[in-house]
């Protein structure tokens, strides 16, 4: 669906394709329209409105306004008794009335983030065939593959779709294979792609691939709505996703595609075989890449450790493991004199059997082969336990990726804080449940010392009658900023550079760099301006290695801003202009198509 009409120009830009200003043309009228949660405005249906599309007798008499709506929302939202009951009110809150869903998630931002997302989403998603309701989003099978072009036809006309998240759900968060389930984190990330970027909530689109599941107690669940078999794997598999990318480029060419969760042998691989070829990218990779890295800079900077002396394990070598180490190795070969082989060796990995080895080699994965220490370096010397890696390497930073929690123990954290002044610890794994260390318990082992971010949300520490907030490192504070950036730039392409701009650009705002005191990274509650900033840079670097096809981005910085905020949806009302239109075909978004809203939308 357009966000504007071709022909109406911005007073000021001219032409701008996802302008948000401006009435909105709608065709539907009466139940239908209250059916449309992104024409449904409830009782905030001016009277106007309501003599034009036939409301009358269908709302009771009181027109209210939106803040009203939002109060008493938040009302039925506290009355639930738990989280993932919280959840679910809010999702069937978001079947209802797009603009209501949004603003009661912004004006609670910092309280809600936690519910529509890590962790209550995770449990959403393990009980999604106990809790369904309603579907949302795009399901194809790998039974199907032959109907993946007809059914993705039926999202919308080639210009309305601008991001497609795209899940096989086998590695959902840190709770592994959830089959179909996995359809919700796609949903999950393109509503915090329009929470944190203004992305336009109707030009999404979420896609689950079921290629069946692995979990056992699914398949055994009566109840369970995904293909009931094994995973495939091999050349079904690929041919599957291959079938899928090719089918969303045809249909909607304008869309980047945002790979998520996929399992360990195949989120590389699919990620390396694409990024030449389209606009694409793998979240935990590249996404959790990004975000650690800026962490790890402001830490840095704070701790007064250069790149070239800094030793970094990184435990849990997977897809999240094995990016960042990767994001890491550019930055140090980057900033200093040293290849990216030399800067590996200041990365030590470990993984379920310790330390990766090169003796190890074939049970490796490719992404972590680079890593692998040669044999001889650890011969006599223990390397299947943490803690004996930290005994050895002193490391000034430790990531945790593993899914394992309470991995980094007491004796572990007082090793490390033995030998550097500011350790840096990233219990990242997901969901909470899973950390490797609860923030304030890192705060007591290294009395005070450590410099912490984590994975899911945690509350403040305090450590000597101080008060400490803990920064969230999730990918969550760059993937809405890059994918601004690329949609609005219509980049041809995200290459590691782009990423190197975009992580440049998050390092830079963080609070640590002002008063050490601060968190290494921004609170969630700042993302919206961080994701105009991250776009910036992610603009700027497209038009500087020609990768953008729009041409018209203003140069100067103030204007770039304007620009990029007057292309950010909000979660507001906005005036609807009836239009009645022939052929107001129905898409499956539940909105009205194209044909209608080609001519003279705005949205
Ligand atoms: N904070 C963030 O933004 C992100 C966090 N994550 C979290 O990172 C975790 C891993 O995710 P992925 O890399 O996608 O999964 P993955 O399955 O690709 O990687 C997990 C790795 O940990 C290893 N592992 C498992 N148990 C271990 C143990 N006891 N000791 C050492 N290594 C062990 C596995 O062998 C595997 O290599 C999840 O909890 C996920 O939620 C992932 C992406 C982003
Ligand atoms: C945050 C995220 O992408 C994950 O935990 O998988
Ligand atoms: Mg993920």
């Amino acid at each position: 669906m357009a966000s504007n009409s071709k022909d109406e120009k911005h007073p000021k830009f001219g032409h701008l394709p996802l302008a948000t200003s401006g009435p909105q043309d709608c065709a539907l009228t009466g139940a239908a329209l209250l059916r449309s949660p992104y024409f449904n405005k409830g009782s905030a249906f001016t009277a106007e409105e309501r003599a034009e599309f036939k409301l009358h007798s269908l709302l009771p008499p009181n027109v209210q306004t939106l803040d009203e709506q939002v109060a008493r929302a938040y009302d039925q939202y506290c009355s639930r008794s738990n989280d993932l009951a919280k959840n679910t009110f809010m999702s069937s809150m978001k079947e209802q009335n797009t603009v209501l869903y949004y603003k009661l998630v912004e004006d609670h931002l910092k309280e809600m983030f936690s519910v529509i997302y890590t962790p209550t989403e995770g449990d959403a998603i393990a009980n999604f065939s106990r809790l369904f309701r309603r579907p949302e989003g795009c399901f194809l099978n790998t039974k199907d593959q032959d109907r993946v072009d007809e059914d993705l036809d039926q999202w919308g006309e080639p210009e309305d779709i601008d991001i497609i998240v795209v899940s096989d759900g086998e590695q959902i968060l840190g709770i592994g294979d959830q089959g179909v389930g996995g359809i919700l984190i796609s949903v999950a990330k393109l509503v915090i792609y329009t929470l944190c970027a203004g992305i336009h909530p109707s030009r999404t689109l979420p896609v689950v691939l079921d290629c069946g599941t692995n979990n056992k107690d699914l398949l055994d669940d009566e109840l369970y709505l995904g293909l009931k078999m094994e995973r495939v794997r091999g050349e079904e598999y690929d041919s599957f996703v291959e079938k899928f990318v090719r089918a969303a480029r045809k249909r909607y060419p304008k869309a980047y595609i945002h790979f998520e969760d996929f399992g360990l042998n195949n989120a590389r691989r699919i990620l390396d075989k694409y990024t030449p070829e389209i606009p694409c990218f793998n979240d935990d990779v590249q996404g959790t890449g990004c975000v650690t890295l800026a962490a790890i800079m402001a830490g840095l900077q704070v701790s007064k450790v250069k790149w070239e002396d800094v030793r970094i394990v990184l435990f849990g070598a997977g897809t999240a493991g094995t990016g960042i180490g990767d994001h890491i190795k550019d930055a140090i070969s980057t900033d200093t004199d040293k290849s990216k082989e030399e800067a590996g060796k200041q990365i030590w990995c470990v993984d379920k059997p310790g330390l990766l080895l090169s003796s190890k080699r074939d049970s490796l994965t490719p992404a972590q082969i680079p890593y692998a220490r040669e044999a001889s370096e650890w011969e006599g010397k223990d390397h299947n336990y943490l803690l004996d890696i930290i005994k050895e390497v002193k490391p000034h930073i430790l990531i945790g990726t593993s899914t394992k929690p309470g991995a980094f123990t007491e004796e572990v954290v007082r090793e490390m804080s033995k030998h550097v002044e500011r350790p840096i610890i990233f219990p990242l794994s997901n969901p909470t449940k899973l950390h490797e260390a609860k923030p304030q318990d890192l705060y007591d082992w290294s009395e005070g010392k450590a410099l912490v971010a984590t994975g899911s949300p945690f509350p403040a520490v305090e450590y000597n009658g101080k008060k400490f907030e803990i920064a969230e490192c999730n990918n969550s504070t760059t993937f809405p900023g890059i994918g601004l950036g690329a949609i609005l730039s219509r980049a041809r392409l995200v290459p590691p550079s782009l990423l190197v701009a975009a992580t440049k650009a998050l390092a830079d705002q963080s609070p640590a760099l002002k008063d050490p005191t601060k968190p290494l990274l921004p609170d969630v509650t700042q993302v919206r301006d961080i994701s105009v900033q991250l776009a910036k840079a992610v603009i700027r670097h497209a038009v500087k290695e020609e990768l953008n096809e729009e041409k018209d981005i203003p140069e100067e910085d103030e204007e770039l801003e304007e620009w990029i905020r007057e292309q950010m949806w909000e979660p507001r009302y906005k005036k609807l202009r009836r239009v009645r239109e022939e052929e107001a075909t129905l898409h499956a978004k539940g909105e009205v198509g194209t044909a209608t809203v080609r001519r003279g939308a705005r949205y």
